[in-house]
């Protein structure tokens, strides 16, 4: 069945994320309310944007972009919706963070990644 990315999406670290409307080309806006961050400044809402596949199938592939408002820093994240019948959706994600460093040399310990589910709130 579809699977369909708009509204609010939970992840077990307790990070929230909506999904706007997603236009007819796949492309989507929302923002991500992380609940975990190693930033020195306040945790804020920041803004994601997006695009997915609008296959027949319904279990899309997507990624997008979070520009984190209070840390020098971006997300980035790709993933699928799984849908199966008679099954709440999820979304199995992948995602590359990439802080700030002052010198090249520290370039080696800028990048971190790992792996999130998402369900629907
Ligand atoms: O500290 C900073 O510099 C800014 C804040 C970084 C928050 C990180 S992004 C990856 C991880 C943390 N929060 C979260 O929900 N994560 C997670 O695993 O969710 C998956 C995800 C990752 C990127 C984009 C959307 C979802």
């Amino acid at each position: 069945r579809q699977c369909n990315l708009t509204g609010w999406w939970k992840n077990d670290l307790g990070s929230k994320m909506y999904v706007s409307e997603v236009d007819s080309q796949g492309n989507f806006s929302g923002e991500y309310h992380t609940a975990v961050s190693s930033a020195q400044k306040p945790i804020e809402p920041s803004p994601l944007v997006g695009s997915q596949h609008l296959d027949e199938d319904g279990q899309c592939t997507f990624g997008f972009t979070v520009n984190w408002k209070f840390s020098d820093s971006t997300a980035v994240f790709v993933g699928q919706c799984f849908a199966e019948k008679g099954e709440e959706e999820i979304l199995q994600t992948s995602w590359l963070l990439r802080e700030k460093v002052d010198s090249q040399p520290n370039n080696w310990k800028a990048t971190r990644s790992g792996q999130n589910i998402f369900t629907r709130m």
